[in-house]
């Protein structure tokens, strides 16, 4: 190493160099080591580094004051030592810690010295509890030393940071708590200070259920200001914190809170450094869809939306002081509450902060993160981003040095640490490029607008690890030239991570009043977990949010339960919606109603809903029809399940439902083909269909690991008594072929195996045989979700065994009342289809009839579910099916059908609540004088006047 090449920089502008007692040759190493990394020789530095690490180590003489004063360093490199000799430094750094915490003081930047020697002891207490990694056991006892440790450090001191992790809490973890998957590890790092805390825990839990769930263990660390808060909260709830790590970091006020965050990660980078993969996240972020192994590349960037957003006159300040000030300054950059604003002024024409415009590039030469006018193509995020462990540490390296830089000389650069990141994509270009799906404005998903300016900047989208596509059909035109239709038809993305709406200046100054959050509000109550879990989900992406106020007797499973609806309590509800098909007093469904209606017309929560949504039943709407909110009514069984108990109350209800369906403000949709042809039979319209996706369990993309094929049929428990003999003796066939076909598999009860199943138990198995009772179920999506091949008889063995065995029971809601009367309460509309008038589809004696509509299932209307025309034919199939091929089929049908349900959804959506804006349903101010139920039905249903 020559000392020339190094000497004329020794003591160049780096702060955290000052005070250190360094030799000579300590100094000549370390900053070799900077300059090879600089050019991007990771190799050669980290040579360096180890052999430096290795001499401070060894330094004896010098006080322990000295050593503490080296831990940053030490901290971020210690990695790259060998296996033990890491293991060896950590040993020592934890007892140099215990003095630490006497000198918390000293650093010039308070804490971060500090912070980084504690990282090192849990590093340490999470290293040696590797050794352990189903996390079943206590720790070992040097681990357990370190995790003591830290918990004292973490009380004692006023720098403290914590981990929450069961085993510091001294709790063992259950299996169930601590799954860690095999698969690379990734972490994802974000801070938090001031109200951007309240965005910690949505952030984490829609991490845990959509980032690289499918294939990798995750862990999340938080740098945040509020580290008791946060600690409190997960001793409350432990599972919401599991893999969780918080670090306390101090509030630096704005820009620094943002600019300063890399500078956390890289005092902490021994908690940070085991992980394959490191991705940074802006907190005020949600998953709304997975985000899969497609991230997993060496160097990963996010473009832009649209450049679009900035007003192009953002105004320059330096700062002077470390500590830095609020310089957020209202209109000086955008805000994506403006949007929906500007979208409401506009009107037709061009809002500034609506055009696409130059890339804010850093273009002054003060700035390190200076790009030349000639140079920058593509403007990213600093929202998203990461990498392999070495890339990423390259770059935060890199961001944190040039920061630093910039700062020491009072500059700050045009967007803040954006500047930066877009710096070093233009110096190192990213391996991965994301689009803005990855990053999309909430505000922005139903507008058009926004859409089309990432297509001359990210050519590509990667959907889904199964799927990869280009962006667009290589045939299409520039954009500029697009006709107003091929606008409408063109590929759209699928937001993965929405960048949450917020009103800044409120959220960071605690300034200005009024909903911090711009999000239109659907309101639901349906019976049934299911369809509007899923519903759920996928308005999220789109920028809407769903309460839920479930009263299924399932709600304890997807913690939806509702707790202070007013007036439907169980038995209110059996006077309006009668799904058992009695219908003891009828006067009383009258007086729920009203009850309803004046719990309702002037409710606070219900006046900020701008859409209810009905689902199963459909006929739950009936009790909000007078409230005038835009409605939709999402079938996904039977419409007129509830509704059956006579002529009259049906009839009553199919021109409730045509009604609600002229409404340009409401939807009427299903689920399923079956639905919506039997919703045509007798009410004439035909709804639009949009398939359940059932997204959530994409967590549960495991190859199987059990060979046992299993058997779905209802069992005695719920077969109804009247079906139980069929089914019995339909099992006794099944048993007897698989017996002469010499079948040499195990075909095992579904039920019998779990009783109580949660998904993660079927995706172990290679496929499923299914007796359906049902022809549209939510779990049969959630199997497509999962990729699990379906075995079903063919039509034409179905319908007979349905004429023979009653075996589709359920596909009548009214099963269970009126198994005995032959046919339907009422004849087809005069509106329904040709195609479909002449076959009741309640008709169980008309083979025709029913072979028409079980046509409809969504198991033939599916790709890749296999039929089997005879028992002896499914034996053949299960001997000689390559059902993984078949898996992926099912999964690349369902990544592709995720978009178009996505397109569907939100035009839909566009359709009806595209032109007003969120929160303004309930325009007409005469609305909560109105005195009764049936006077406000004729108000806003005149032709349902005198029917309730
Ligand atoms: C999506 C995206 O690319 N966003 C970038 C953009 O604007 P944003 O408007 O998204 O910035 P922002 O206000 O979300 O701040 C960025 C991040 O800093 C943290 N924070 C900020 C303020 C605060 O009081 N407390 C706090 O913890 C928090 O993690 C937040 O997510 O420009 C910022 C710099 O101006 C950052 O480069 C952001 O990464
Ligand atoms: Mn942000």
């Amino acid at each position: 190493m020559s000392t020339a090449m190094v000497t004329d920089r020794v003591h160049e502008n780096l702060w955290w160099e000052e005070g250190l007692e360094w030799t000579e040759d300590m100094k000549v190493y370390y900053v070799s080591a900077r300059k090879f990394e600089a050019v991007g020789k990771t190799q050669e530095a980290q040579e360096l580094y180890a052999s430096l690490i290795r001499k401070i180590a060894r330094v004896e003489s010098k006080s322990k004051d000295w050593r503490v004063h080296h831990f940053n360093l030490l901290a971020h490199q210690a990695h790259i030592l060998p296996a033990n000799e890491s293991m060896q430094f950590y040993s020592q750094a934890m007892e140099d810690c215990i003095l630490a915490d006497e000198l918390k003081s000293s650093s010039r930047w308070p804490g971060w010295g500090l912070s980084s020697c504690f990282a090192v002891v849990t590093s340490l207490a999470l290293k040696l509890d590797a050794q352990d990694p189903g996390g079943q056991r206590l720790p070992s006892s040097q681990a357990s030393s370190a995790f003591k440790l830290a918990r004292r450090l973490s009380r004692r001191s006023e720098l403290v940071w914590s981990l929450t992790w069961p085993k510091l809490t001294g709790r063992v973890s259950t299996p169930a708590t601590s799954v860690r998957r095999a698969g690379k590890r990734v972490t994802l790092v974000s801070v938090a200070s001031g109200r951007y805390n309240e965005f910690v825990l949505p952030l984490i839990k829609s991490a845990k259920e959509f980032f690289v769930s499918a294939c990798c263990s995750l862990r999340i660390v938080i740098f945040t200001d509020q580290l008791d808060e946060h600690v409190e909260r997960c001793q409350r709830e432990t599972s919401a914190c599991i893999g969780v790590v918080f670090v306390r970091r101090e509030e630096l006020g704005w820009p620094l809170s943002a600019m300063m965050r890399y500078r956390n990660f890289l005092d902490s980078w021994s908690l940070l450094e085991d992980a394959d993969f490191l991705f940074s996240i802006d907190v005020d972020c949600e998953f709304v869809a997975p985000v899969g192994e497609e991230v997993l590349e060496d160097l990963v960037g996010t473009c832009h939306v649209d450049n679009a957003f900035y007003s192009g006159e953002e105004k320059l300040s330096a700062v002077t002081r470390m500590e830095g000030e609020r310089r957020w300054e209202e209109g000086s950059m955008w805000s994506q509450a403006e949007l929906i604003q500007a979208r409401k002024r506009s009107k037709g024409q061009e809002h500034k902060n609506l055009r696409p415009s130059a890339a804010v590039y850093e273009r002054r030469q003060a700035s390190t993160a200076h790009i030349p006018p000639t140079r920058g193509q593509r403007y990213f995020y600093s929202g998203f981003f990461g990498g392999s462990r070495a890339s990423f540490l390259k770059m935060i390296q890199y961001i944190v040095r040039a920061i630093e830089d910039d700062l020491a000389r009072g500059v700050i650069a045009r967007v803040h640490d954006e500047s930066h990141v877009n710096k070093f994509f233009e110096l190192f270009p990213p391996s991965c490029l994301l689009t803005a799906a990855y990053m999309y404005p909430e505000a922005a998903v139903l507008l058009d607008e926004l859409l089309c300016a990432p297509l001359s900047f990210c050519p590509r989208d990667h959907m889904h690890p199964w799927i990869w596509r280009p962006w667009l059909p290589d045939a299409w035109p520039d954009p500029r030239t697009w006709t107003p239709d091929m606008w409408n038809s063109r590929p759209m993305m699928v937001p993965r991570i929405l960048n949450l709406a917020k009103p800044k200046n409120s959220l960071i100054t605690g300034g200005r009043g009024g909903d911090s959050v711009y999000r239109y509000r659907l309101w639901s109550s349906d019976m049934h977990i299911g369809p509007i879990g899923d519903v759920k989900r996928i308005l999220r992406a789109l920028g809407m949010e769903v309460t839920d106020k479930s009263l299924s007797s399932h709600c304890h499973v997807s913690r939806t339960c509702a707790t202070d609806l007013k007036v439907l309590t169980p038995e209110a509800l059996e006077e309006v919606i009668h799904l058992d098909g009695t219908r003891a007093r009828r006067s009383r469904g009258e007086e729920v109603r009203e009850r309803f209606f004046k719990a309702y017309r002037s409710d606070e929560e219900m006046a900020k809903v701008d859409m209810i949504i009905c689902s199963h039943p459909l006929s739950m709407c009936e009790l909000y029809l007078p409230l005038g909110k835009p409605m939709l009514l999402y079938s996904t069984t039977r419409f007129d399940l509830g509704k059956l108990t006579s002529r009259e109350e049906l009839e009553r209800w199919i021109k409730t439902v045509r009604a609600i369906a002229s409404k340009k403000t409401n939807l009427l949709l299903a689920n399923n083909l079956y639905d919506a042809a039997y919703i045509n039979y007798f009410t004439g319209i035909t709804p639009d269909v949009i398939p359940s996706l059932c997204r959530t369990s994409h967590k549960l993309l495991l190859p199987p690991s059990r060979l046992q094929i299993l058997l779905d049929v209802c069992d005695s428990q719920r077969c109804p008594p009247f079906r139980q003999q069929g089914v019995a003796s339909l099992l006794r066939s099944l048993r007897a072929a698989g017996a002469s076909a010499g079948y040499r598999g195990e075909l095992v009860d579904l039920r019998e195996l779990y009783p109580r199943y949660h998904p993660s138990d079927l995706v172990r198995h290679p496929a499923i045989v299914w007796l359906p009772y049902q022809v549209s179920v939510m779990s049969f999506f959630e199997r497509r979700a999962m990729g699990i091949p379906v075995l079903v008889p063919s039509l034409r063995l179905l319908a007979a065994w349905h004429m023979q065995h009653g075996l589709v029971f359920e596909r009548r809601a009214d099963w269970q009342t009126a198994q005995r009367r032959r046919g339907s309460l009422l004849p087809p509309h005069p509106d329904a289809s040709e195609a479909i008038k002449d076959w009741d589809p309640n008709d169980e004696r008309n083979a025709s009839a029913v072979l028409t509509w079980l046509s409809r299932a969504d198991f033939y209307s599916m790709p890749h579910v296999l039929q089997f025309e005879s028992l002896e034919h499914l034996f053949v199939l299960l001997e000689t099916t390559n059902f993984s091929a078949v898996s992926a089929s099912i999964l690349r049908h369902h990544a592709s059908l995720e978009l178009d349900v996505h397109h569907k959804w939100k035009k839909a959506m566009r359709l009806t609540l595209g032109s007003r804006l969120p929160g303004s349903s309930s325009s007409r101010s005469s609305r909560s004088s109105r005195s009764s139920y049936r006077e406000a039905l004729a108000e806003e249903y005149p032709e349902l006047t005198g029917l309730y």
